[in-house]
């Protein structure tokens, strides 16, 4: 198999504040392959945005740091770029598509001449000819009467176009990775559903590799191929999408999936609050939380990352989870249920299905 698009091995971003060292990414992996989605789910604060982020180094140094672990894009060693690399990496390889549309956009040019720089920074084509192909954008992410609208500014579109915008001028330099971090959140849902076909039609016809950052589980059943669930800055499990849903293996990946409708109760939340930032828990971060936490759960680091099923391959790709019920010796249907079908889920689980799932 050819090498991932991109890969993150063991990445740590940490931020130093007055309140001391707060370990946003702590030690993350996941791969991202050319034509797959993955998403990054988790709840709010767990390193989802930093991480995201530290892709492509947009983390501001100081109070952040890099301080660990690898970051490779299409085989280049990220943390070797200059600045000027790094600055033709973002914005043309790898397109950021962010919460808030506003940030992503200069108030005081019109949205044409946006996404025309956006061409001419990475190619050398003529100022008609880049102009065309922002009309053309614009009229791809759904903008009517596109030929018009070119020559707005930013302020003049509704806040769901201009997440539109923000998504054509991610596009306009054909990246082959776009990294989207919660992009609909702020949207109605019927645009929310337009802006992922559109990155589902610019998948298949590009071979577009996606990163897609989202609260949303029905999002994610939708679009993802595999998924990676963080907490507290750590990965909790991941996997292929189905297997994932399927067979959710972390006490934590279950409690998030009671949450969907038509599963678990819809109304549990999870008991207790997420672990402070500066002085998180030993051992497993979820471990406070867990109703199937045992005395291996509470000293140590985070547990590896042990393969779910059997014969499941421990690479990047495979279905695995940290969790040491399903590490050597343990026993999984501590965390599935004594019949395995997870009939004891929910029970002691209470996540809070409101606000950040919605
Ligand atoms: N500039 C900063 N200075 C200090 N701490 C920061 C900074 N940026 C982020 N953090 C902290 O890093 C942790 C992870 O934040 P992050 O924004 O990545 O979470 P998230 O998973 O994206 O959450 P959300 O779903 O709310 O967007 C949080 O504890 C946050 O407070
Ligand atoms: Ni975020």
């Amino acid at each position: 198999m050819s090498d991932p698009l991109l890969s993150v091995r063991d990445l740590k971003t940490h931020f130093r504040t007055d309140e001391g060292t707060v370990r946003a990414v702590d030690g993350v992996s996941f791969d991202v392959n050319r034509g797959e989605t993955v998403c990054v789910v988790g709840e709010s604060g767990s390193g989802k945005t930093v991480a995201a982020e530290s892709i492509t180094r947009l983390v501001s140094e100081p109070p952040g740091e890099i301080v660990g672990g690898e970051v490779r894009f299409d085989g280049r060693d990220v943390s070797e770029m200059s600045d000027r690399e790094l600055r033709s990496l973002r914005g043309g390889r790898v397109g950021h598509v962010f919460q808030n549309p506003q940030s992503a956009l200069n108030p005081v040019y019109t949205v044409g001449w946006q996404i025309r720089e956006a061409i001419q920074l990475h190619e050398d084509v003529s100022d008609a000819a880049a102009r065309e192909r922002a009309v053309d954008l614009l009229d791809r992410v759904g903008i009517p009467d596109a030929a018009r609208r070119v020559d707005d500014y930013p302020h003049e579109f509704s806040g769901g176009m201009k997440q539109r915008v923000v998504v054509a001028m991610a596009l306009a330099p054909n990246p082959d990775l776009i990294v989207a971090d919660e992009p609909t959140t702020a949207l109605d849902v019927t645009i929310q559903a337009q802006i992922l076909r559109l990155l589902d039609r610019v998948q298949e016809e590009f071979g577009t590799g996606i990163l897609l950052i989202t609260h949303d589980l029905g999002v994610v059943a939708e679009v993802a191929d595999r998924v990676v669930v963080v907490y507290a800055g750590k990965v909790m499990e991941a996997g292929d999408v189905f297997e994932m849903f399927d067979d959710p293996a972390h006490p934590y990946t279950r409690a998030l999936l009671d949450c969907l409708p038509g599963r678990g109760d819809g109304a549990t939340t999870i008991g207790g609050s997420s672990p402070s930032p500066t002085d998180p828990p030993a051992g497993c971060r979820f471990h406070p939380r867990c109703p199937h936490a045992v005395a291996e759960c509470r000293a140590g680091d985070q547990p590896p990352m042990n393969p779910v099923g059997e014969g499941e391959s421990e690479g990047e790709g495979g279905h695995r989870v940290s969790c040491v019920h399903f590490g050597p010796g343990g026993d999984p249907s501590v965390v599935r249920g004594s019949n395995g079908d997870g009939e004891t889920r929910g029970d002691a689980n209470d996540v809070n299905c409101g606000g950040e799932t919605r």
